[in-house]
């Protein structure tokens, strides 16, 4: 073989090289998820069968997770305040799925009533006798100013947010450190791992949660068999700036504006089992140049303040201007 055919080959593979590079920096997950998602377990085979427990199960994240989980064959607690909805989500993952009736437990749950989730817990071991996956997914978001927002407003979001979610946690767990076994997965959000104006209770409420999971996971070290793990999705289609809460209690979002540019919910929901299947304990999902900034976030964050000052000045105008401030991060804002 002649220098040049040599030189040929080195540069193809330079080439091939950088190529992976790019694509695994610009994919819509982090460096863990993509491993596991490429090379790991199969949310199909890993989670067969499993009693997976899923709160916010009416609508968004929720309800595509249980059709997927569904669809591979995990029996199904579902749970949200709206029976009527749960029922509608439960007839579809059995019209979608080889489940039986018996498979799949509707068990209407308010997040707030942190007095009932002793008796929700006790109706679950009833019907399946075990739990083996709780996915704590059920939330809500914040459109508002802080200047403007009421102290109720933040109230409402730790106590829904934080504490609703720390207190099933704290029903489900004895029994999974009983058994030794189980996985815990709760959908923080990218702004649990950094601010984001308009959502300054939201954001504190999934610092929280972040907090009290990394702590909780380091607690657990002697039972290897269990998992926590955090989920860091970026924008995804959903309900959650319709339901998000504004200024004051009960009012309500005026337009929940475009989601287009946000990541299909039917993706986030893939990771997130993929996420479950292979013990990630850390899982960031959100389409690009979301994720880069959580990367620069993370490694640069002097670079991080002056974008997030730069970008963050003008959400806060358009939603001053009465705009779609959640487009307005990266593309032109649309009127709202
Ligand atoms: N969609 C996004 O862009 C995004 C991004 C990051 C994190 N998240 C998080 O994902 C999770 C799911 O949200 P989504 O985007 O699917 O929104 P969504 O509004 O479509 O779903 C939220 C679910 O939570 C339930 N819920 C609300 N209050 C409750 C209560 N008091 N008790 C029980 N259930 C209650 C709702 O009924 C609904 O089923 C939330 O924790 C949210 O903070 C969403």
């Amino acid at each position: 073989m002649d220098l040049s055919v040599t030189s040929l080959l080195y540069f193809g593979a330079l080439l091939y090289v950088v190529v992976q590079l790019v694509r695994f920096v610009c994919a819509d997950v982090d460096f863990t998820l993509q491993w596991a998602a490429a090379f790991g377990n199969k949310p199909e085979i890993k989670l067969r069968r499993k009693v997976v427990w899923i709160t916010g199960a009416s609508s968004g994240i929720g309800e595509e997770l249980a059709y997927q989980l569904a669809r591979l064959g995990a029996r199904l607690i579902l749970s949200a305040r709206r029976e009527k909805e749960l029922e509608r989500v439960k007839h579809c993952c059995l019209s979608c799925s080889s489940l039986q009736e018996e498979d799949i437990l509707v068990l209407p749950l308010d997040l707030l009533e942190r007095d009932s989730h002793e008796a929700k817990m006790k109706s679950a071991i009833e019907h399946f006798g075990s739990i083996d996956v709780l996915i704590n997914n059920g939330g809500r978001s914040q459109r508002s100013l802080f200047l403007e927002t009421s102290m109720e407003v933040y109230e409402a979001l730790m106590e829904l947010n934080y504490l609703g979610t720390v207190s099933l946690t704290k029903q489900v767990l004895p029994h999974m450190t009983q058994r030794g076994t189980g996985a815990v997965a709760t959908v923080s959000s990218v702004v649990g791992l950094a601010g984001a104006p308009l959502a300054t209770g939201y954001s504190a409420s999934k610092h929280a949660l972040q907090g009290f999971f990394n702590s909780l996971r380091t607690e657990l070290t002697e039972y290897p068999g269990i998992t926590i793990s955090t989920v860091c999705p970026g924008p995804v289609q959903s309900q959650v700036v319709h339901n998000a809460f504004t200024e004051q209690l009960g009012k309500p979002i005026p337009a929940a504006g475009d989601q287009e540019h946000k990541m299909p919910t039917a993706r986030c929901a893939h990771l997130i089992l993929v996420g479950i299947a292979n013990r990630v304990k850390e899982m960031w999902i959100a389409n690009q140049p979301f994720l880069c900034m959580y990367y620069v976030w993370q490694y640069m964050p002097t670079v991080a303040w002056y974008l997030t000052d730069l970008l963050g000045r003008r959400r806060v105008q358009n939603f001053k201007a009465g705009l779609d401030a959640d487009a307005a991060y990266f593309t032109r804002a649309k009127a709202s």
